[in-house]
Formats: structure tokens, C-alpha cells, sequence
């Protein structure tokens, strides 16, 4: 055994030898017969090539390493780069280092070409009147859902070369190959039980092999397409969220109009974009292979049998087809509906939990959380009693359709392939084989047994087939609530992005969103109203409130306005007026172009912190890389910081690249400074400040005003403190008159507001000589009482209040006095 493997060895050596020297003497050869010149020529073009290769891989791995460098510190610093054609680069973190994406944004024509299909769809759908979609359309399978389907396919796959078309393509390929693997293997399993039934051991192991063989390929050919459809479906979702990303987050502010003022898709699309959206794209994909597939192979399979079975096994095999289609259609429930309003309950739990999240703080000093439970349970039991309700549905459906596509169908399958047996005359290829060219008995057996076999397997493929296409019915229904969801949310958002309310053949509301007559002006130096209503928007169609009736003012550089009034009366409104949140229903608005530097700037009466750096925070919302192309450094920052007094911050947290849940870290008082800090860092000409210093003390507040307008900021403050005035021009005043909807302009420290002032002193006066009055019949009441204590002989000890007012030196008396008297100094 030794000896035979050691020469068995070294003849392999040997053959490997002689292959080596017999191209090593022709390369030889070869050289010999060549000329020095082109010797040469190789030799140089040889070392060129090598020392390109080497450069252009040098310069490769550094450009590699420079843009792994730049995306780590975009990463870091939450900034992006920007392109001249309007794309962006972002990066994001990708195992251990980052991944880049180029985003182009969707062009505003292509907006403008989608609105119709959006906003206008064709009155045959069902769709509203042909000029407003209506959210209420039942999603099922119905002409409006191949609309709202089309309309989202044309967002999902824009154009025939797009990627999306091409993994459709491949995709669509794998199918095929699989249903033409499928006939293979139905075909080789009626060989193998042939050549087992005749005894051929060696075809019968040919057989073996070729089956495992084809097995290996099929499976590749299933996971393919497994992985082709998850593909397509991520590719599918990533073109809708940044199409409504884009329709969503832009200078429309559709994001605060859609909640606010539309109120078509509920409280807030999250539920839409983050769930719906990814339901809808996986059962889109799914339906090409659930549906497509079995298409295919009902054809394929369809004309096999025809061939193999005759013309009355397809014509039965057709007919059983549409009696299940339609019994199945008229008894399943509508899973649409049901699945459109599920997303709706899952969004309303979901949106009750993150409100928690946001308000933890607030619901924990409250100890509000039985109330939070009880909403959040309630919610919950809403959810399940739908979703078992749904399950109840599903078993009746299941029942039915498990009896039908698995039982009647195997059984009318056998009846069928019975066919070319019992009846020869109308069994197709089989009847005639069993007619007449295997007359021989033992032949004749085994081809029936072989064709039985080949078209059992076809007809259980068929059946598979045509079961996947009638379950995919219920996919289908669940596929149109998916639909109808995402089509809402994207035509809710063209109509806020174009302004699209208006309603046919019924009369406006007054101060509905169909009712906007006003113009807003961007570009003037600035800030002016002429003849503008106030007025608090309701969800559309319903008309809004009216708060001031008409407002007229203008703010020019350097008069600063203090907008003041009782709670409620609409001094934030004129904000969000300005700021274009809410529409400008009559009359002309005019302020600068810009938001922030060179513009006009709005502090909220909630502050915002951002997710981020404490640098972040303070350039909001700006990024690093808009502040270092503003040439700004962190030393500009710390300036900032330490004129709205929070010098000490960087320090505090760990410095300017220090990541936290800012809104917890800061007090009330602090984050009204850092958004001074802000306000002072962009320099904008003109800034909105709501109740921005409400929880700063009074010394710190003048020090803020007085910086901001020694940068030379406009200031419009809206405050109900009157200590304000002092750093304003303007003074307007709302919630005047009978009704509160009369304002007053007046300029501070005129003769009227003098005589104003005078009034209001007068009074003081008043109220301070009636407490004088109060003092002194205080005592009087004292003597009485102690007189009454000693009564008895013994004396009895004051009642505790009168104790603890004489130890405080006064009483209440004094402390009335003395609020009083700030009032005045204050005044
Ligand atoms: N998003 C909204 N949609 C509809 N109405 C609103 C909305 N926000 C506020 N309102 C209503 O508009 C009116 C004015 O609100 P606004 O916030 O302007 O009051 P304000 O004068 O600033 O009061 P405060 O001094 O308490 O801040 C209120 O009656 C309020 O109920």
C-alpha cells in the first residue's frame, strides 16, 4: 500500500514537472525569438503599469482614509455636506467606521407632477370628488386602491433604470427559473419512481444525482429570491421616507401644519412613516412573489397538464379556479379595513407612550402615574379588542379556505389525473399512450405510474400555486389598509405643501383653510401688519376663532415692542402669525427674508434642546460645519454663553463636545439663557421673544435686554411682566375693550402713558393709606383681645397666627405694606 502511494505520488510530481518545463522552454523560446526594442518596450510598459497600479492604489487608500476621517467628524459634529445641485452627503456610523450616502432631493417638478395623482384623482376610483381625496374611501380591493397603488408605485420605481426596476427585473428572473426548476423536479420524480418501480438500480442512482444536484441549485434559487424581495422592499421604503421626508421637513413647515391646522392623518404622521410605511413596502414586495409567482406557474403548470391530461382537466382545473376566487372573495371579511384601522389604534398606544417619555418629569411631581396607566391601559384594551376581533374573523375565513384549497382541491386533483386512465379519449398525451403505444402490460404500468407520479407533483404544484394565489387575496385585502394609509399620508401632506383646501360647491367656512385671502411679504426691512386678524386656527374645514380682529403696527430697526395682555388673548399668535405657522387670513404681513442671521429670529415660550453636543445647543440650528463657515469659533460661543450669564457651562459638563439629554440637565431658568445664548450667537436683526425670561431673576433679565440690543437685535417681546417696559419703545397691548379682541399701541413714556403711570400710582396710593388704616385698627383689635385673655386671672398665652405675626415683626399688615411699596419702587 506504501510502496503504491509513494508511486503515485511522485508520478503526479513528475506530470507537474513536465508541465512547468514544457511552458517554461516556449516562454524561453518565445523571448529568445523577440527583439531587443521590444524587449525593452515590454520591460518598460511592465514597470509603468506597476508603478501606476502603485500610485493609483496609494491614492486610492488615501483618499479612502481622508473620507473616513471626514465621516467620522460629520458624524460627530450631526453635520453633512452640501452639493451645488442641492444633493447632500451624509455619513453614518457603519460598523466600525462610517458609510457614506448621497441623498438628492426630490426636485419641486416633481412634486408639482405627483399632486394630480395625489390631490386630483380620477373620479372613476372613488376618490372624493374628483378634486379633494377623501381619507374615509374603505381601503379595499377596488379601482380606488389599483389608483392609490399606482400612485405610490410611481414614487417607489421612477423611472424603467432605476435600481428599484432592476431588482424587480432579477427578481421577476429567480421566479422564472423557479417555476422552470419545478417542472424539472416533477419531471425527474416520475423518473426515479419509474426506473425504482422497474428496478434500474443505475438509472435509478443517475436519477439520485441529478435530483440532489438540482436540489442544490433550487435552493440557491429560493434564497435568492428571499433575499431579492427583502431587497426590494428596503429599496421601496427607502424612496417613500425620503420622498416624504422631503414633503414633510421643509420651508413649509408641513411637519407643524400637518398636526395643527390639516388634522387629516390624526395627531402626527410617526405612526405613518415609521410603521405603516414599512408594512406597506414588506407586503408590496411579498406581493410580487406571492402573487407574480403563482401566476406564472399557473400558466406554465396550466399548459402541462393540458398537454398531459386533455382539454377537459384544464377546463375543470379553470373552473375550480374561479368558483374558489369567488366564494372565497364573497365570504372573506374586509382584512383592508381591518388592517387600516389597526395601524390607526397601534399609532394612537404608541403615541400615548412617547408622550409619557416626553413628560415623565411632569407626570412624576404630579404622581400621575394610575391616570397614565388607566389612559394607557384603556388605549390597550381598545388595540387588543380589534386585533381579537380580527382573529375571530380569520378563524371562520381560515377554516374555509384551509377546506377548500387543501381537501377539495387534492381530491379533485386525483379525479383529474384519473382522467387519461378511465376516459383515454379525453386524457391528452396520457390517454393516448394508454391508447395505444404501450400496449405491453408491464410498460404500459409504469409509464401510468411515471405519469401519475410527474403529474401529481405538477398538480400539487399547482395547487401550491393556486393556493398561494388565494390566500394571496387576503394578503391583497391587507395590502390595500397598508395602501390607503401611506396615500393619505402622502396626499395629506401635497395638500398642506401646496395649500390645496378648497371645497366644491360649498360655501368657505369663515377663517377656514379654504378662506386665506392674506399675503405674507419675506424681504422687508422690518416687521409689519396691516389689517390682520388674529385668529386661532381650527383643524380644516372647520373655521378658526377670531382673537384680535384686525391688527395694524410696524417694528422698524431699533423700536424695540413689548406685546403684552392677559393670558390667552393671542400675544403668541402674532408670533406664529409672522413665523407663517398660522396663515395670514386677511390683510399683509411683511418681515426680513431670512430665519436667523440677517433675519429675524424666534425664541419659543417653551425652549428647544436639541439631541447633540452642548456646543450644538448653543448654534441651533445650525451645525459645526455652518458655524466654522460663518468663521465662528468656540471662543465666539463662550462669549455668548457668558453675556446670557452661563459662562460656567462648557466647564460644568465636560466641555463643547459633551453629549446629553440636554433638557434634563438644564434648569428652567438655564435653558431660557441658553436660548439667549442662541439668540446672541446668530445676531439676527430682529427677534421674537415669548415669555423668554420668565424664569430668569429680574437683575439678570435687564442685563440680557440690554446686551441684545447693544448687538444691535430688535427686540419684540412678548411678556405680562411690566418691569419690561423700561427696555422697549413699543408698547402693545391686547385683550383691551368688552369683548377682549381691542389692542392699544402706544409709545413708551409719551405724555399718555405718563398720565398713565400717574393713575396707577394713584391707586398704589390708595390701597397703601387703606392698609395704613388696616395697621392701626389692627392694633386696636389686639388691645381688645389681650384685655379679653386676662379676664380670668390667668394669662392665656395669643392664639397661635397672632403669635407668629407679632414674631415676624408686623404681620400680615406689613407684608401687604411692603408688596405694595415694590409695586411702587417698581412702577
Ligand atoms: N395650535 C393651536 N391651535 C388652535 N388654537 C390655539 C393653538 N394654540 C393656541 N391656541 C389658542 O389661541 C389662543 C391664544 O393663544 P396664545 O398662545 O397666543 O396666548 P397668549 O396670549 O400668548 O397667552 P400666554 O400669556 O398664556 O402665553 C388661546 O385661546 C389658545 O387656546
Amino acid at each position: 500500500m506504501t510502496v503504491q502511494s509513494t508511486l503515485r505520488h511522485s508520478a503526479a510530481e513528475e506530470a507537474i514537472a513536465a508541465f512547468f518545463e514544457k511552458y517554461n522552454t516556449l516562454f524561453r523560446s518565445r523571448l529568445r525569438n523577440t527583439t531587443r526594442t521590444s524587449r525593452l518596450l515590454a520591460t518598460l510598459a511592465l514597470a509603468t503599469s506597476i508603478i501606476l497600479a502603485a500610485e493609483g492604489s496609494r491614492r486610492w487608500w488615501k483618499r479612502k482614509h481622508v473620507e473616513n476621517e471626514q465621516g467620522r467628524k460629520l458624524v460627530r459634529t450631526n453635520s453633512w455636506l452640501r452639493h451645488k445641485d442641492g444633493s447632500r452627503t451624509i455619513y453614518v456610523p457603519y460598523k466600525d467606521g462610517t458609510s457614506k450616502v448621497v441623498i438628492h432631493g426630490t426636485k419641486a417638478l416633481t412634486f408639482e407632477a405627483h399632486r394630480r395623482l395625489f390631490l386630483n384623482p380620477p373620479r372613476v376610483s372613488g376618490l372624493g370628488d374628483g378634486h379633494v381625496p377623501s381619507a374615509q374611501t374603505k381601503p379595499g380591493l377596488n379601482l380606488a386602491f389599483l389608483h392609490q397603488f399606482l400612485s405610490l408605485m410611481s414614487i417607489m420605481i421612477p423611472r424603467w433604470t432605476s435600481k428599484e426596476a432592476g431588482l424587480l427585473v432579477s427578481h421577476g428572473a429567480f421566479l422564472m427559473l423557479r417555476t422552470y426548476l419545478s417542472l424539472v423536479v416533477a419531471r425527474l420524480d416520475g423518473e426515479i419512481v419509474r426506473d425504482l418501480v422497474a428496478g434500474n438500480g443505475k438509472l435509478f442512482l443517475w436519477g439520485l444525482l441529478k435530483w440532489c444536484g438540482l436540489g442544490g441549485f433550487a435552493s440557491y434559487t429560493n434564497a435568492m429570491i428571499k433575499f431579492l424581495e427583502s431587497k426590494v422592499s428596503i429599496a421601496f421604503r427607502t424612496r417613500l421616507t425620503r420622498y416624504i421626508h422631503d414633503l414633510y421637513l421643509n420651508d413649509n413647515l408641513n411637519y407643524y401644519k400637518l398636526a395643527n391646522l390639516d388634522g387629516g392623518v390624526g395627531q402626527g404622521a410617526d405612526q405613518f412613516i415609521t410603521q405603516d410605511l414599512t408594512l406597506f413596502c414588506a407586503s408590496a414586495a411579498n406581493l410580487y412573489s406571492s402573487l407574480g409567482k403563482p401566476f406564472v406557474d399557473i400558466c406554465v403548470f396550466n399548459y402541462q397538464l393540458y398537454r398531459s391530461l386533455g382539454p377537459l382537466a384544464l377546463t375543470g382545473l379553470l373552473s375550480n379556479y374561479f368558483l374558489t376566487a369567488s366564494i372565497l372573495r364573497r365570504l372573506s371579511p374586509p382584512f383592508g379595513k381591518l388592517k387600516a384601522v389597526e395601524g390607526r389604534k397601534e399609532g394612537d398606544f404608541r403615541g400615548l407612550h412617547a408622550r409619557l417619555i416626553a413628560n415623565a418629569e411632569e407626570i412624576a411631581f404630579y404622581g400621575g402615574a394610575d391616570m397614565e396607566k388607566t389612559f394607557l391601559n384603556k388605549e390597550f384594551k381598545s388595540l387588543k379588542n380589534w386585533m381579537e376581533g380580527i382573529y375571530m374573523l380569520k378563524i371562520r375565513y381560515n377554516i374555509l379556505e384551509d377546506f377548500i384549497l387543501k381537501y377539495s382541491w387534492s381530491a379533485y386533483g386525483y379525479l383529474l389525473s384519473s382522467l387519461p386512465v378511465f376516459l383515454p379519449a379525453w386524457g391528452g398525451l396520457g390517454g393516448a399512450s394508454e391508447r395505444g403505444e404501450h400496449r405491453e402490460k408491464d410498460g404500459r404500468e409504469r409509464t401510468r405510474m411515471k405519469d401519475f407520479i410527474t403529474n401529481k407533483r405538477l398538480m400539487l404544484s399547482l395547487a401550491d400555486a393556486g393556493g398561494r394565489m388565494m390566500y394571496s387575496i387576503k394578503d391583497l385585502s391587507e395590502l390595500a389598509g397598508y395602501t390607503s394609509r401611506v396615500y393619505t399620508l402622502i396626499s395629506t401632506l401635497h395638500r398642506a405643501h401646496a395649500n390645496a383646501y378648497y371645497v366644491r360647491g360649498r360655501e368657505n367656512e369663515l377663517y377656514s383653510l379654504s378662506d386665506v385671502q392674506g399675503t405674507i411679504q419675506k424681504g422687508f426691512d422690518g416687521v409689519r401688519l396691516e389689517n390682520v386678524p388674529i385668529v386661532a386656527p381650527a383643524l380644516w374645514p372647520q373655521g378658526g376663532d377670531e382673537l384680535v380682529e384686525s391688527l395694524s403696527l410696524v417694528v422698524r430697526r431699533g423700536d424695540h415692542l413689548l406685546i403684552s395682555g392677559s393670558n390667552g388673548v393671542g400675544k403668541s399668535a402674532i408670533a406664529r402669525v409672522i413665523a407663517g405657522l398660522w396663515p395670514v387670513y386677511r390683510g399683509l404681513v411683511s418681515r426680513p427674508k431670512n430665519i436667523g442671521e440677517d433675519g429675524i429670529m424666534f425664541l419659543p415660550q417653551r425652549p428647544y434642546l436639541s439631541i447633540g453636543t452642548l456646543r450644538d445647543q448653543v448654534i441651533y440650528p445650525d451645525g459645526e460645519a455652518d458655524m466654522r463657515e460663518k468663521r465662528k469659533s468656540e471662543a465666539d460661543l463662550k462669549r455668548a454663553l457668558e453675556q446670557a450669564r452661563l459662562g460656567y457651562l462648557p466647564d460644568r459638563e465636560g466641555g463643547w463636545d459633551t453629549r446629553k439629554e440636554w433638557k434634563d440637565v438644564l434648569s428652567g431658568g438655564e435653558k431660557q439663557r441658553l436660548a439667549i445664548a442662541r439668540l446672541l450667537y446668530h445676531e439676527p436683526q430682529y427677534a421674537f421673544i415669548d415669555e423668554g425670561t420668565s424664569a430668569v431673576s429680574s437683575d439678570v433679565e435687564g442685563l440680557l435686554y440690554e446686551t441684545c440690543k447693544e448687538k444691535g437685535i430688535t427686540l419684540i417681546t412678548i411678556s405680562t411682566r411690566a418691569s419690561l417696559k423700561k427696555y422697549h419703545t413699543y408698547n402693545l397691548v391686547l385683550g383691551m375693550g368688552e369683548r377682549g379682541d381691542e389692542w392699544d399701541l402706544q409709545r413708551i413714556g409719551t405724555q399718555r402713558e405718563k398720565m398713565h403711570v400717574e393713575r396707577e400710582l394713584q391707586e398704589l396710593h390708595e390701597r397703601l393709606s387703606q392698609v395704613e388704616k388696616w395697621k392701626t385698627r389692627h392694633e386696636d383689635i389686639e388691645k381688645e383681645l389681650a384685655k379679653v385673655w386676662v379676664e380670668g386671672g390667668d394669662e392665656v398665652s395669643p392664639p397661635p397666627y397672632l403669635k407668629t405675626e407679632e414674631e415676624e415683626g408686623g404681620g400680615g399688615s406689613t407684608a401687604a405694606l411692603s408688596q405694595v411699596e415694590t409695586d411702587v419702587v417698581s412702577v
